[in-house]
């Protein structure tokens, strides 16, 4: 081995996901409107912004899902959507896609399968999302943040190494909330990459890089102590407004100009 190979760097592992100029168009709705912007494995990447500012369409573009009008999207080194990604990509929405006949434990042992899940792996999921004691129970017999759990677990039983979880703690009591994201930074501490959308800006404070986005452009890229600094408020909700409200006005005195 010669000196300079046994020196050199390991190669570094790809970006769980990059983003390059990234546009998409809904019909004739300009959605996404050139987003660049990379999440390092292992992180929780939190994207937040207002109703309609392009969350849901930004996460089905990086799970493959969304026709992309321009750009690229790159997920663990591979183009977002192809095949060999499938097994390595969970995706939970906000329309659980969990079947109301079967039973908690037959809808996570389903997904399971795909992924050659054992029993325990199916018990352990579904603990994780604290439903343990309904197991046997038919889904649509669920309460609606039970419900929604259950998409969680078929989530977690197949061990992606990135999930994108759709605002996952609607409807959750604060407990259940707070063991959620205890287990969502055990998972990124074990190199799982979460890309988790939110409306609820103190579960802000669990990630480590946000992803702010208003109309479709991505404002900042910034920790939550960056968000707090620049949006002058410890009160992550109070600074996120402040930095929303200022490109709001920065947008306004923009067109008035141009007009
Ligand atoms: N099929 C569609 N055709 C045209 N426009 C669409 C379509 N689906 C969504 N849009 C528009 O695209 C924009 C972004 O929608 P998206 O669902 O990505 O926002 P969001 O940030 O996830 O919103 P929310 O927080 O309310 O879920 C919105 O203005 C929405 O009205």
């Amino acid at each position: 081995m010669s000196h300079t190979a046994r020196h050199a760097a390991p190669p570094a592992a790809p970006a769980a996901i990059s983003a390059t100029g990234l546009h998409v168009a809904l019909g004739r709705t300009k959605v996404l409107h050139g987003l660049d912007f990379t999440v390092e494995p292992g992180r929780i990447a939190g994207l937040l912004g207002p109703s309609g500012s392009g969350k849901t369409t930004l996460m089905r573009a990086v799970v493959g899902v969304q026709r992309i009008t321009q750009g690229s999207v790159t997920v663990l080194g591979l183009p977002a959507g192809s095949a060999p990604l499938r097994r390595d990509v969970g995706y939970v929405t906000q329309g659980a896609s969990v079947y109301g006949d079967l039973s908690v434990e037959a809808n996570v042992r389903y997904f399971g399968a795909m992924h050659h899940a054992t029993a325990a792996d199916v018990a352990e999921a579904i603990a994780a999302v604290g439903l343990q004691g309904f197991a046997r129970q038919k889904a649509a017999d669920l309460s609606g943040g039970q419900f929604s759990r259950v998409s969680l677990a078929c989530a977690l039983v197949a061990h992606p190494k990135l999930l994108v979880l759709d605002e996952p703690t609607v409807g959750l009591d604060p407990v259940l909330r707070a063991e959620l994201w205890e287990r969502f930074a055990a998972m990124a501490a074990a190199g799982t990459t979460l890309l988790v959308s939110s409306h609820v800006m103190e579960e802000a404070s669990h990630c480590s890089s946000l992803l702010l986005l208003r109309e479709g452009l991505l404002l900042a890229q910034l920790t939550p102590a960056e968000l707090a600094e620049r949006g002058g408020s410890e009160d992550l909700e109070r600074a996120f407004l402040t930095i929303i409200k200022a490109a709001e006005r920065g947008q306004q005195e923009s067109q008035a100009a141009a007009s």
